[in-house]
């Protein structure tokens, strides 16, 4: 079977570590780009140079130009400034619509058939630059977010109930951002809603260290921003499409009516499978959980109304 190939752009933190993950998982050949002049090339260089020690045969090129990453399957888009401690996500909304603007019209140009994974932030915004820049149709642009923040609240509901990262569903809906809908109604431990183990108050606590878990490590961090958990999501992502797992995942999608939600890309549980977004999982939310979702619509919506005058749409 030919392999897949896999792009990565932009190869600072979360590209690197990223490339490095799917390298030793072996999902396909890589090609890493960047517009730093022999950084990716080295970075590329090193990761193939591990394969011997780790058993892995992955193939991977570092590039500056897009030739060598024409024809990909999937192209995951990192490139892109990171916040530093006092800034929010959206303050990168400027200069980082420029920089996914560009990416995707070469990405749209060298691999029209490609699924595009976004990472840039504030991620629901670039993901919606990359679908009006590229016009692809709205299951092969998908924003990765919901699978880190469900990760940090699992991460965080394990250390407090001293139980496996293993036996915890956590649910996350809406944008990547401050009004992130951590749902504590349908997060379960063994099958049991968290809601009987943990009490409210805790657990409040427990979900506003969720929705402050990005700021939380670029305060610890100070240069950039987190890029493990980040770059573990995206494989979980990218294992997915690839073997056609038709798995729930919450991801950032394109709305057209679910949950509400009109032409607007936001945080929700989709089927991933082969061809991107398979389907979105519409599940009941309740009267306060909507209002919350919706809410976070609203701050994306006025996000993507910047990025529309940006770009002149
Ligand atoms: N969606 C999410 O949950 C997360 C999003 N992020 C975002 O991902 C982005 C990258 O983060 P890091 O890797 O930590 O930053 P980084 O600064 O380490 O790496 C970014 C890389 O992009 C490259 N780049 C800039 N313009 C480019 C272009 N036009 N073409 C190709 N490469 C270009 C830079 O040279 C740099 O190497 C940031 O916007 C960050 O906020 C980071 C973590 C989680
Ligand atoms: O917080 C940031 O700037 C990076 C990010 O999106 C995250 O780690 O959730």
């Amino acid at each position: 079977m030919a392999r897949k190939k896999i792009t990565i752009i932009g190869a600072g933190n979360v590209g690197a570590t990223l490339s490095q993950r799917l390298a030793e998982k072996e999902l396909g050949d890589l090609v890493l780009l960047d517009i730093v002049q022999d950084m990716p090339q080295g970075k590329a260089l090193d990761i193939l140079e591990a394969g011997p020690v780790y058993g892995y045969n992955t193939k991977i090129t570092g590039a500056n130009g897009y030739e060598e990453t024409k024809d990909s399957d999937i192209v995951v888009i990192t490139s892109g400034v990171s916040r530093k401690p006092g800034m929010s996500r959206d303050d990168l909304l400027q200069i980082n619509t420029g920089i996914v603007k560009g990416v995707t019209e070469n990405i749209a140009k060298t691999s029209p058939n490609a699924i595009l994974i976004i990472v840039s932030n504030p991620l629901d915004a670039m993901t919606y630059v990359a679908y009006k820049i590229s016009k692809f149709p709205r299951r092969r642009i998908i924003g990765m977010a919901g699978i880190l923040d469900a990760a940090r609240f699992s991460a965080f509901i394990s250390m407090e109930l001293g139980v496996s990262v293993e036996n915890i569903h956590a649910f996350v809906l809406g944008g990547h951002g401050d009004t992130m809908v951590p749902s504590t109604r349908y997060t379960t431990i063994a099958g049991v809603p968290v809601e009987e183990l943990i009490p409210q108050e805790r657990l409040n606590e427990i979900v506003e260290r969720t929705r402050n878990g990005g700021a939380e490590i670029v305060n610890l961090l100070k240069t950039g921003s987190a890029f493990y958990a980040p770059s573990a999501a995206v494989v979980e992502m990218v294992e997915a499409v690839l073997k056609d797992k038709r798995k729930i995942a919450p991801c950032t999608a394109l709305c057209e009516g679910e949950y509400g939600i009109n032409n607007l890309f936001v945080g929700v549980p989709v089927i991933l499978g082969s061809n991107g977004v398979e389907d979105i999982f519409e599940i009941k939310l309740n009267e306060k959980e909507s209002v919350a979702l919706q809410k976070s619509a609203n701050e994306v919506k006025q996000l993507c109304n910047k990025v529309d005058a940006l770009l002149g749409l």
